[in-house]
């Protein structure tokens, strides 16, 4: 079995060493340029598209990280780049969730227990008591609720809010009241204090963080954006935290990476700011995985994490 591998950053060999030791039996190698000896599989991440075209031999590619926009908008351009009925997967969990967990429950704590004003009284010297928050006027509703918005979910109703999700079908999680379709988004979004998003980047989806949806949350309501910056109209949120509507946000993706110097949303002390790192791919786990689902695919399995390029996710 071959396997060729394309990641502009990653740490190559450990990924070339590591997936031989997963597959003993396969030879795994860099891609090159100008490479067209036979694959069997490919790992890539922002693959160049003669990396792919014309290897209708391939028996699958995986997507290095959970979300696949930035595949399937290349393949838009380039038609060809995936010959036909070659399956794309994309990373299940494999880590991603634990660290979302880690990132969206920090957060929901920190505007909960009022950090943020504290932290502004500080700023002046103000020794002030606040009035607490209840659980019960912090409703956090989550954007997307599959295997990463899911566990995310489940994490905050274990911490007593009430929590409520939004996805394409209903879901059952413990603890976490489920709304589906567009005709489910306005009641969805009515008493929503913490907007949590987990969408993947779709037609459907960019730019839905807007004024009109802001505008039916909660009055002082916070927003987390975990997902992609195309969801966010990144000029609606900055006026929604102008008029009060908003009262907090935490951002770590945004429409241009990295956020570019001159951006409002640098300087505004109510957004906080990550390096989209909100849950990176962890390099043992996601091989794992891939190793996992390859095997599968040998014994003519039919694994779960296939990308659907209808519904683009
Ligand atoms: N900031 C970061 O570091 C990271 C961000 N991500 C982002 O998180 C996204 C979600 O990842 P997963 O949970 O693994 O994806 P997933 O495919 O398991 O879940 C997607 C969810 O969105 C819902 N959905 C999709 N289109 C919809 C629509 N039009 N209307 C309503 N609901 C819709 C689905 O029903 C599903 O519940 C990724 O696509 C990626 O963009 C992922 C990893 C790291
Ligand atoms: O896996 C993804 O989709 C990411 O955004 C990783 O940072």
């Amino acid at each position: 079995m071959d396997i060729i591998f394309h990641h502009p950053t990653f740490n190559t060999q450990l990924w070339l060493e590591g997936m031989q030791q997963q597959l003993p039996g396969a030879t795994v190698r860099q891609w090159h340029p100008g490479d067209n000896q036979p694959a069997d599989y490919a790992l890539v991440w922002h693959p160049p598209v003669e990396m792919l075209s014309g290897r209708e031999t391939l028996k699958g590619v995986f997507a290095l990280g959970a979300g696949v926009d930035s595949i399937l908008s290349k393949l838009q351009a380039h038609p060809d780049m995936l010959p036909a009925g070659v399956p794309l997967f994309r990373l299940e969990d494999t880590g991603m969730a634990l660290q979302m967990q880690e990132y969206a429950v920090s957060q929901v704590l920190h505007w909960f227990r009022r950090f943020d004003d504290y932290q502004a009284l500080k700023q002046q010297s103000k020794w002030q008591p606040l009035d607490d928050y209840r659980r019960e006027d912090f409703t956090i509703g989550l954007l997307g609720a599959g295997v990463l918005g899911g566990k995310v979910a489940e994490s905050l109703a274990a911490w007593g809010f009430p929590v409520r999700c939004w996805s394409r079908s209903k879901k059952e999680y413990p603890g976490v009241t489920s709304f589906a379709g567009t005709e489910q988004l306005g009641d969805f979004l009515k008493g929503t204090r913490v907007l949590i998003n987990l969408l993947p980047n779709t037609p459907q989806t960019v730019g839905i963080i807007n004024s009109q949806l802001l505008n039916q949350l909660a009055d002082e309501a916070f927003v987390m954006n975990l997902a992609r910056g195309v969801h966010l109209v990144e000029s609606d949120l900055l006026a929604a935290l102008e008029s009060g509507k908003v009262k907090g946000a935490m951002l770590d993706v945004f429409a241009k990476e990295p956020l570019p110097m001159e951006s409002p949303l640098w300087k505004h002390p109510r957004i906080a700011i990550t390096p989209h790192l909100a849950a990176v791919t962890r390099p043992q786990e996601a091989m794992e995985y891939i190793a996992k689902t390859i095997r599968q695919i040998e014994n003519g399995e039919s694994p779960s994490g296939q990308v659907s390029l209808h519904h683009g996710y």
